[in-house]
């Protein structure tokens, strides 16, 4: 069996927030604003998941209007997630993110995001690319407002 999901997330950049990115903190002079740490790619890559087992988004299960997530910690709220996939018997096949930002620059990041992701998961490095575009200084994401992931996997049984 194969099941496939998407996820797609943004955050706005504002000053007074650290700028935290597939569990890594990246030094920049903006971060992400959310009731949680608002860490725009592991909502998408848990949104896709959640997606594929056919269980809503993250909001469903981690509300904004409940304290209990407030500044939470997105790495915990993946972990979450990723045992409701355990329990119906699925494993990462692979999943592909792309984090849509001008600045700051991820390239030298990507390699620590992947391995706390994998690690998430609890499978091979290989399993897991992420990469990044900017919107060639276009748009929301363009002119540093935001940042936005999306995120497609694919678990089998
Ligand atoms: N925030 C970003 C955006 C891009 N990169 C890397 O730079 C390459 C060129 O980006 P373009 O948008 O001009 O295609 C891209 O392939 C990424 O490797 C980045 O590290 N951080
Ligand atoms: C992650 C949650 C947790 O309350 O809050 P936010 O940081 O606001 O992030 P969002 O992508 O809007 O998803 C909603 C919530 O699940």
């Amino acid at each position: 069996m194969i099941k496939v999901g998407q996820g797609f997330d943004v955050h706005q950049l504002v000053e007074g927030r650290p700028c935290i990115i597939g569990g890594v903190t990246i030094p920049h002079e903006k971060g992400l604003l959310g009731h949680s740490d608002a860490d725009v790619l592991l909502h998408a890559i848990s949104d896709a998941i959640l997606g594929a087992i056919g269980e809503g988004d993250i909001g469903r299960h981690f509300p904004d209007t409940d304290q209990a997530f407030k500044d939470a910690d997105s790495l915990k709220l993946l972990e979450e997630v990723w045992v409701m996939a355990e329990k119906r018997g699925l494993k990462l096949g692979n999943l592909d993110a792309t984090i849509i930002a001008q600045r700051p620059k991820m390239a030298p990041y990507i390699p620590q995001m992947v391995e706390v992701i994998a690690k998430a998961l609890k499978t091979d490095q290989a399993n897991v690319n992420v990469k990044a575009t900017t919107t060639e200084q276009l748009g929301f994401t363009g002119r540093g407002e935001g940042i936005a992931a999306q995120c497609i996997v694919c678990l089998t049984a």
